[in-house]
């Protein structure tokens, strides 16, 4: 194959992967002979050879195909070394502006991580648990002047927090392509830096990070406790800070609660806009599935599925949002392998795995909120101080439920009461469980609220 060629494959390359990652990974890859089914090319680092070789031997190798070429497998080899100047000619913040990777030395190539090309704002659903997010994440990527800094986004996993950051990255490449946009991972930040430092380039490494616009770091809580890292995160840090940068940095949980992290770092990190990603609700939950039932729809076009399934499946499988993808695109899979349309059933048979890991774990917010609803109260009511028995009696039921369907202790329930006594939460425990073998009505809401918050 000539490079002429492959500069044809590169274009078909391009757009399945992106412009970002192409300009990073794909443009400095060399084809250097093409034979006996086996695609050889050159990398300039090893770096780029492992990450290349990683993630996008596959499209390389479908392209290959597509154009022609009887290929196995792809090879990729780390160019040789060519002599370079210790202190190799860095490009100055002002010259940066071209949005090409940064080429400083064989070694420090823009090392950002691949953006996922599907994680972009229109395929993110917004629901009151990660609205704030969504919007601090959307004004970041206006690519305005920095208004907190840095953006710290933190949530449990797999609440989308690295799908946000991605739709940042994608949405500044299109809106501000004169802006160099970094993002990576803190794992990856030390990766590089461990590297700069063995090979001694660690001038280019500060330069090369201190001269982007936008650096994203995703999972900074790796860092803690590695202090080298931690001290060189620290100075990029202020550095971009004091030039006017936007940062954007993602955890597990708030900086104050990342152990081993040094003090000035959580004090830096607490400086600007802190947002957490909250546990999903029913609403958020279906109205991913929901979206995410659509695209499949154009996958699968002959799948019928039946009402009730996507409630069933947001009422189930509560735990995080890649668990909710996953059920869905394995029930698709199943779907259509076998024949079927979508059924309760069929969803209950092929998920049967996923839907006793997550089953619910029912909580005393839940509780009240239903009960609220059932008997046509306040929640506001329900949890405060009025005696009379229209409010009275199904706080009552509340606490019986929050008992039975929970493992909170008597105090603890009392807590989310009001702050009420145990002794208090006890008497009226004991007062329902008198009631429901004589009051046929009371037993039959029992049931049937029991049923709802278990479903
Ligand atoms: N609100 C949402 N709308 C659509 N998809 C979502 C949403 N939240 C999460 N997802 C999807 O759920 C999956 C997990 O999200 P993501 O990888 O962003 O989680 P995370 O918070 O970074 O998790 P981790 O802590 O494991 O890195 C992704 O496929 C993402 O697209």
């Amino acid at each position: 194959m000539t490079q002429e060629t492959w500069g044809r494959v590169q274009d078909e390359i391009l757009k399945s992967v992106g412009k970002n990652n192409f300009a990073t990974w794909i443009e400095p890859l060399r084809i250097i002979d093409l034979s006996e089914g086996i695609a050889a090319f050159e990398a300039p680092t090893k770096f780029m050879r492992d990450w290349v070789s990683r993630n996008f031997a596959d499209p390389i190798l479908r392209e290959l195909r597509k154009a022609g070429a009887a290929v196995e497998r792809i090879e990729i080899r780390v160019a040789e070394i060519r002599p370079a100047p210790v202190s190799a000619p860095v490009s100055k913040p002002s010259a940066a502006k071209a949005r090409k990777p940064v080429r400083l030395a064989d070694e420090t190539d823009l090392p950002g991580a691949p953006l996922d090309p599907r994680f972009t704002f229109d395929s993110f659903v917004v629901g009151k648990p990660n609205e704030l997010a969504h919007a601090a994440a959307r004004r970041v990527a206006e690519g305005g002047p920095v208004t907190f800094n840095p953006l710290f986004l933190y949530g449990g996993v797999g609440l989308g927090k690295t799908h946000l950051m991605h739709a940042i990255a994608h949405e500044l490449n299109t809106r501000r392509p004169d802006l160099r946009v970094l993002y990576l991972s803190a794992e990856q930040f030390m990766y590089r830096f461990i590297q700069a430092l063995r090979e001694r380039q660690i001038m280019d490494f500060k330069e090369m990070f201190r001269s982007v616009d936008v650096l994203m770091v995703d999972d900074v809580q790796f860092i803690a406790g590695k202090d080298s890292t931690q001290e060189e995160f620290f100075h990029t840090f202020n550095a971009l800070v004091d030039q006017g940068k936007q940062i954007v940095i993602s955890a597990d949980r708030a900086p104050g609660e990342i152990k081993d992290l040094e003090e000035r770092i959580r004090s830096r990190l607490q400086c600007g806009l802190i947002v957490d990603l909250h546990p999903t609700d029913y609403e958020l939950r279906l109205g991913i599935l929901q979206t995410k039932t659509e695209a499949y729809r154009a996958q699968y076009p002959a799948l019928q599925i039946a009402d009730g399934v996507l409630e069933f499946l947001a009422h189930r499988i509560t735990t995080n949002v890649r668990v909710l993808e996953g059920a869905l695109t394995r029930l698709f899979a199943f779907a259509s392998l076998v024949g079927r349309e979508i059924t309760l059933d069929l969803a209950q048979e092929c998920l049967v795995d996923i839907l006793r890991a997550s089953d619910r774990k029912v909580t005393i917010e839940e509780i009240q909120r239903k009960v609220a609803e059932h008997y046509n109260v306040r929640l506001s009511d329900l949890v405060g101080p009025k005696r009379v028995r229209t409010i009275a009696r199904p706080r009552q039921i509340a606490m019986y439920l929050a008992k039975n369907l929970t493992t909170r202790s008597l105090p603890e329930i009392g807590r989310r009461f009001g702050g009420r006594d145990h002794t208090t939460i006890m008497h009226g425990i004991r007062k329902i469980e008198e009631l429901k073998s004589s009051d046929v009505q009371l037993a039959e809401d029992l049931n049937l609220l029991r049923r709802l918050l278990e479903s």
